[in-house]
């Protein structure tokens, strides 16, 4: 049933548009500069309940800074950034996020079921320990000391402890930088069984496989600004490449092609304007066969859109 509304000066009850969900998080025309560096440019981005963002970008476009903004870690140079509708400084309403940033230090002394217990006892409200570190394939590893565990256990505690303060919001820089595709898959598990129940996340990541398994919702940085917002499908809708492959000797040159990548008898071209490609091809007169035209991968779309950016500028 559509929700009401009740006009406060007629009395008039009137059904409301689609009920929006609520912004968690809001970034509004915000620049942050170091020194002479803009690392965000005028960014406006808002987080809604239960969406799982993925934020890709090259390196240095802006992702950990934009976090950093949102956890009240830093403060804009200008404009206005928001948790839960005040202000990211106000430690209240951070106890409402989790966060795990890029790199994390954790006592190599300490045991692994003391560390949960030690970030558990920050909140008014926790999660079971158990529970947690099953999500996140650390069962029965409580008395692990963190100096003997492996890359990928630490990186997954870390992470872990991001949703230790049973938090409305989580933000994760990278969270599975350098780990095996098995860890990674652990962690992905631990991330979705959260949004599952109905957590919100932000996740940085620069495997775009990661953004294309996890994310709904896609929003691409490039030089601090967002250059594109949607789904994965959308993200390489608006970068609009096809891949061209073929079988072929020799190619002459052909117009728009963005790049070329021989892979045994077959070569794929990207372009934005397959058509025009492939007439050019015939044209040509050029023996060649198996002619295959696709959409392309995410990394892809991701690669021209944020190559496309210092021509836009
Ligand atoms: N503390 C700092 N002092 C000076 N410059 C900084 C600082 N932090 C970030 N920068 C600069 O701001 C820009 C944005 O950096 P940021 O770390 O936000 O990018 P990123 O998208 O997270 O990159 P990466 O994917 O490499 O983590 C970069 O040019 C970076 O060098």
């Amino acid at each position: 049933m559509a929700e009401q509304t009740t006009d406060p000066l007629t009395g008039l009850t009137e059904p409301t548009s689609e009920p929006v969900a609520e912004v968690l998080a809001r970034a509004v025309g915000v620049t942050r500069r170091y020194g002479d560096v803009l690392a965000l440019n005028g960014l406006s981005l808002d987080i809604h309940a239960g969406e799982l963002v993925g934020l890709l970008g090259p390196n240095g476009a802006g992702k950990s800074t934009l976090i950093n903004l949102f956890v009240g870690l830093r403060r804009p140079s200008a404009g206005r950034v928001e948790l839960f509708g005040g202000s990211p400084a106000d430690p209240r309403l951070r106890r409402g996020i989790g966060v795990t940033p890029q790199e994390t230090g954790l006592p190599s002394t300490l045991r692994i079921g003391e560390v949960v217990d030690f970030v558990a006892a920050h909140y008014p409200r926790s999660v079971a320990r158990g529970a947690l570190l099953e999500q996140f394939a650390l069962s029965g590893m409580e008395r692990r000391q963190i100096g003997g565990l492996s890359g990928g256990q630490k990186r997954r505690l870390a992470v872990a402890l991001a949703f230790v303060g049973a938090p409305r919001l989580v933000f994760l820089d990278e969270p599975t930088t350098g780990l095996d595709v098995e860890a990674r898959r652990a962690l992905w598990d631990g991330i979705r069984h959260f949004h599952a129940d109905g957590g919100t996340v932000v996740l940085t990541s620069h495997y775009l496989e990661e953004v294309e398994a996890l994310a709904e919702r896609v929003v691409v940085i490039g030089e601090g600004r967002v250059l594109a917002d949607g789904t994965t499908a959308d993200v390489r809708g608006i970068a609009g490449v096809r891949r061209v492959t073929l079988t072929a000797d020799a190619l002459p040159d052909l117009p728009g092609v963005l790049s070329t990548e021989r892979e045994g008898a077959r070569t794929h071209l990207l372009t934005a304007d397959a058509d025009t490609l492939v007439r050019a091809l015939v044209r040509a007169e050029i023996p060649f066969s198996d002619l295959e035209i696709r959409a392309t991968s995410l990394e892809e779309a991701f690669l021209t859109l944020t190559a496309r950016e210092p021509q836009a500028a």
